[in-house]
């Protein structure tokens, strides 16, 4: 029994050593621990001070209501100011963009634009002013940009981005913005980036809607992986065609800034593969998610085909200014110009004068012979405007009694002409009654060779 308790006691005893060992250990590592807890906490404090040296007191004055923000702090700060951010286009999108970069301190901004400031682009192109117009839009915008914060290093580039000098441009930069408004700029922008390997911002606003999204940027996809190929140049809607409510573009340019400023200052993007909508008429927004990167695409898939920048006016079929677009649909011979037209008016000859341009642009300017038909309402053949159209030939058809010479006028002469070809096959309307050409260049040519006091828009 004693030899028990003494065994007993021995192991007693040993595990009595242990427990003041591991006392002993636990206590050391606490110790080491506060230490360690001790020296982070000096980092920590130690920290703001380092990366402060890049920060002026006028920089931490002037940017201190977001250097308040711990997503952003002194090291987002530091971090804007180091880096250099291209804007393409510096219209509807890029005037906010370039401005809210600015003003949030961004180290270096590129200004794009091949472009001058005219008084129709007033309404939402908000760095450009009355006094700018008839400049060059890079040097408005830059001159706008130093007037707010002249600590940014702003490079103003009044050319047009094309395929000879986008990759050595965007080389510079390490983010690309597009904020333009044209399909062969879209791919050359995309095909640029994707070639340097840079993530592009890009946004787009038309009527009373705007989109976002952020291509090629962390394993996302590029604009071909979602559209292969270009849409049919005459499908292609601009603001100059489809007009835009100026804020709607001030709000996705404000967007495209917020994307840019969290890419910069290392918070990252969640719209690599998110396509964000906007509809401004329901005050809605919508993110849906994009197909992920294409494996055969032709500049970003697996094996890629394109290794250079190509002929993008060639590849979309139009030009990479929304300046030029003129369709030819008709052969000259279904065409007249504006001084034969006049010249028709002079001549007093019979005839129908049919604008098919929708009513809120005839409610702006038209001429006072003309009949107004939509093309849209055309195309669906309306009852009630099929009924006018066939009323009016057979009015005309009795003065003339022959074929009644047919005029489709719109804007530019690109409805025009889509009219015109609608009309040569259109069911319910006597197509052999009549002869039906289009108005070449349309009113504004009208405005620009034969009225000049005729409204332009
Ligand atoms: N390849 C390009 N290189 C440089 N700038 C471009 C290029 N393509 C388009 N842009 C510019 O992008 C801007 C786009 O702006 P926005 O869409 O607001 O249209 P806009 O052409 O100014 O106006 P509107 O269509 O009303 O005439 C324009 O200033 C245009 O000059
Ligand atoms: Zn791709």
């Amino acid at each position: 029994m004693d030899d028990t308790i003494l065994s007993l006691k021995t192991q007693l005893l040993e595990r009595e050593r242990e427990i003041a060992a591991l006392k002993k250990k636990l206590h050391q590592m606490e110790q080491g621990n506060s230490m360690l807890t001790e020296l982070q906490e000096k980092v920590t404090n130690l920290s703001p001070l380092i990366s402060n040296v890049t920060l002026s007191n006028e920089d931490i004055m002037r940017y201190s209501r977001q250097l308040l923000l711990p997503e952003l702090g002194v090291k987002g700060q530091v971090a804007l100011s180091n880096v250099s951010v291209l804007v393409v286009g510096c219209g509807g999108l890029g005037c906010p963009l370039a401005q809210y970069l600015a003003a949030a301190g961004i180290g270096r901004l590129g200004l794009l634009d091949y472009d001058v400031v005219e008084l129709s682009n007033l309404h939402r192109q908000v760095l450009h002013s009355e006094v700018t117009q008839g400049q060059p839009k890079a040097l408005s915008a830059a001159q706008a940009i130093r007037r707010l914060n002249s600590t940014v290093q702003c490079v103003p580039y009044h050319l047009q981005l094309s395929r000879d000098n986008a990759r050595q441009l965007i080389q510079q930069y390490p983010l690309m913005n597009y904020c333009s408004d044209n399909v062969p700029t879209r791919y050359l922008v995309n095909d640029a980036c994707v070639l340097a390997g840079k993530p592009l911002v890009s946004a787009s606003a038309l009527r009373m809607e705007g989109q976002l999204t952020v291509y090629n940027y962390r394993g996302g996809p590029c604009y071909r992986c979602l559209f292969p190929s270009p849409p049919p140049p005459e499908t292609v809607t601009n603001c100059s065609d489809g007009g835009v409510l100026g804020v709607v573009p001030g709000i996705m340019g404000c967007l495209q800034a917020l994307e840019v400023l969290k890419i910069a200052s290392g918070q990252g993007s969640s719209f690599e593969q998110q396509l964000l909508m906007f509809d401004g008429q329901e005050g809605r927004f919508r993110s849906i998610r994009l197909r992920s990167r294409q494996i055969e695409c032709v500049v970003c898939g697996e094996k890629p085909t394109l290794t250079e920048l190509q002929d993008y006016e060639q590849f979309c079929g139009s030009a990479a200014t929304d300046k030029c677009r003129r369709l030819t649909l008709l052969t000259k011979e279904q065409r007249v110009s504006v001084q034969e037209y006049r010249a028709i008016l002079d001549g007093s000859t019979p005839h129908l004068l049919l604008d098919v341009r929708p009513k809120v642009e005839v409610d702006i300017c038209h001429l006072s012979t003309s009949i107004n038909i939509p093309l849209a309402s055309l195309e669906d053949k309306k009852a009630e405007h099929i009924t006018l159209l066939k009323e009016t030939i057979s009015n005309l058809r009795q003065q003339t009694k022959s074929q009644v010479p047919v005029f489709v006028v719109c804007k530019l002469g690109n409805d025009s002409q889509k009219a015109v070809q609608l009309l040569e096959k259109m069911s319910g309307v006597e197509t052999e009654q009549i002869t039906v050409k289009d108005i070449s260049g349309g009113l504004m040519a009208w405005a620009k060779n034969i009225d000049h006091s005729f409204p332009q828009y």
